[in-house]
């Protein structure tokens, strides 16, 4: 006998009830897995957000975290942002073969798509991609070679000079200052003036609206939910966020450097011409000064090409943004370094006065004279790297080692760890400037040691930098000992949730007259 059963109807909410844990699954789960198939272990990621709690909790500057996911996980681990696999690489030969040997797979910072694009960023070294970046890059690199840097030695001298004013302001009450105060008004002014041919005076008037502005720049909003949003649903946010044209820089900072930097160039197109950045990265494409010591280890191969009017503008912007506030910086934190550290301070300064003995300037050939202020610097730029991290994207599937790396995926490159890794830096704690001897150099991997990064998208500004910050501290050091005071925090503290290192107190130090003849 046959049974016959009605039919029952099934709610869609039923049906619903069944089918969403799937979809979860499949959307928010399996995503997971990606780092276990690649043989890579790290932290437990949690559905949809991934390690993004990991994350926040971290910050942006935190030498403990990075050296903690380095000492647990090993020198290849993973995480997750949001549902998007990222792998953290400190494994030497490995960061050979991404910064170098097979750099032409790891071209980019971020795979395509993955950024705003949102003018002025879009257009700006930092993010292009491939081609077009070896382009503006083989266009810009003239801008920053030994014989551009010659011109600039007046410039920068005179801004120097304020410097030591403003130290010298405070010498004489007695009183001590927040240091990244006075070093960021002179690499604002160094910019300004070798860069642009504008002559800003930040370090006389604080509230000069390039200082105002050019620290806006800076106090992104680690924890604005926006961010969050774009990390764990990049697909679905990008395109909201460019239909509302969204920048994560606040408006009035693009406004005023935008108009200004319009301006300088349409002053420049009449003919008020001028030797510097702006004008060089205006008429690079005719020029044929490449410096072949462009890069630490390889010339990009770009044709150079007629930069757009918002090439110009935004890659403008970019250098002005990156030569201020990483320089100022490397230069507070040196300066910090030698006042707890008198003997170093004094070896530097004896140094300094013998190079400039019958010497007017801090030239070009006086900076490459004076190895042991840059091992003061290097060490300190090993302690308190600017930035935290860098990063590549594998631009097509890459075996590394044992590693498989498929296409688009993510590399971080965990700087921080890497310069307190006692494996690499014993006592990374400690100011050693003798790390950074010719001989300590030679014996160490290159990859060890990478404030500027590596290869051939390593920092444009290194030689820049480097110049800026001798010719300052040359002409500060052999007018006054720096010293530490009731003030100073020792040792700092780096507030985390900065992108750059940012002691909480500010680095307060005191500036002591030297009388004539002393040492
Ligand atoms: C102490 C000072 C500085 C530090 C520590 C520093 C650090 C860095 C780092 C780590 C990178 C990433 C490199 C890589 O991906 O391998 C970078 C890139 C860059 N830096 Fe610097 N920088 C400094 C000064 C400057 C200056 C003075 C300028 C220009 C005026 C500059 C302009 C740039 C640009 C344009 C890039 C992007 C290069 C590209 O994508 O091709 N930097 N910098």
């Amino acid at each position: 006998m046959e049974l016959d059963f009605p039919p029952v109807p099934v709610p869609l909410s039923w049906i619903l009830l069944a089918v969403l844990p799937v979809l979860f699954y499949l959307y928010a789960v399996r995503p997971m897995q990606a780092l276990k198939k690649l043989g890579v272990s790290g932290p437990t990621p949690l559905p949809l957000i991934g390690n993004l709690h990991h994350t926040i909790q971290a910050g942006l500057y935190n030498i403990e975290a990075q050296a903690y996911g380095m000492a647990t996980y090993g020198k290849v681990y993973g995480v997750y942002n949001g549902r998007v696999p990222v792998l953290v690489i400190s494994d030497p030969e490995m960061l050979r073969e991404i910064f170098v040997k097979q750099f032409h797979k790891f071209t980019n910072r971020a795979p395509e798509g993955m950024a705003l694009d949102v003018k002025p960023q879009s257009r700006m070294l930092t993010q292009l991609l491939d081609e077009d970046w070896k382009n503006v890059r083989s266009t810009i690199s003239p801008a920053f070679s030994g014989g551009k840097l010659k011109q600039m030695t007046e410039a920068m001298n005179s801004c120097a000079d304020l410097l030591v004013g403003n130290f010298g302001n405070f010498a004489e009450k007695g009183e001590s200052f927040d240091t990244k105060e006075l070093t960021g008004a002179f690499t604002t002014d160094v910019i300004a003036r070798t860069g642009f041919g504008l002559d800003v005076d930040s370090q006389r008037n604080p509230q000069d609206p390039f200082v105002v502005y050019s620290k806006k720049a800076f106090s992104f909003n680690f924890l604005n939910p926006l961010i969050w949003l774009f990390f764990m649903f990049p697909s679905v946010m990008k395109p909201i966020l460019e239909k509302f044209n969204y920048n994560f820089m606040a408006k009035d900072v693009t406004d005023f450097f935008y108009n200004i930097l319009e301006q300088v160039m349409g002053m420049r197109q009449s003919g008020h011409g001028r030797v510097d950045f702006m004008q060089l990265m205006m008429d690079a494409h005719k020029d044929d000064d490449v410096d072949s010591s462009d890069t630490q280890e390889g010339k990009v191969q770009g044709t150079k090409k007629p930069l757009s009017k918002d090439d110009v503008v935004a890659n403008a912007f970019l250098l002005f943004l990156a030569g201020y506030e990483t320089t100022a910086t490397a230069m507070a934190f040196t300066l910090y370094n030698l006042a707890l550290h008198q003997e170093a301070q004094d070896r530097a300064r004896q140094e300094i006065k013998q190079v400039m003995e019958g010497r007017d300037l801090v030239n070009y050939e006086a900076v490459h004279s004076m190895p042991y202020l840059d091992m003061c610097i290097s060490e300190t730029l090993r302690m308190y790297s600017p930035a935290a991290n860098n990063g590549r994207v594998a631009g097509e599937e890459v075996k590394l080692k044992w590693l498989t790396i498929p296409k688009n995926t993510l590399i971080v490159i965990p700087i921080l760890g890497i310069h307190y890794d006692p494996e690499r830096w014993p006592e990374p704690n400690k100011f050693i400037p003798e790390r950074f001897t010719k001989e300590e150099r030679e014996k160490r991997d290159p990859y060890d040691w990478q404030p500027f990064g590596a290869g051939p998208r390593n920092c444009i500004g290194m030689r820049l930098a480097m110049m800026e910050l001798k010719v300052g501290l040359a002409k500060v050091l052999m007018k006054y000992r720096i010293v530490t005071g009731p003030d100073t925090d020792i040792p700092l503290k780096i507030m985390k949730y900065k992108q750059f290192p940012t002691p909480e107190n500010g680095i307060r130090l005191r500036a002591e007259p030297l009388c004539p003849g002393s040492d």
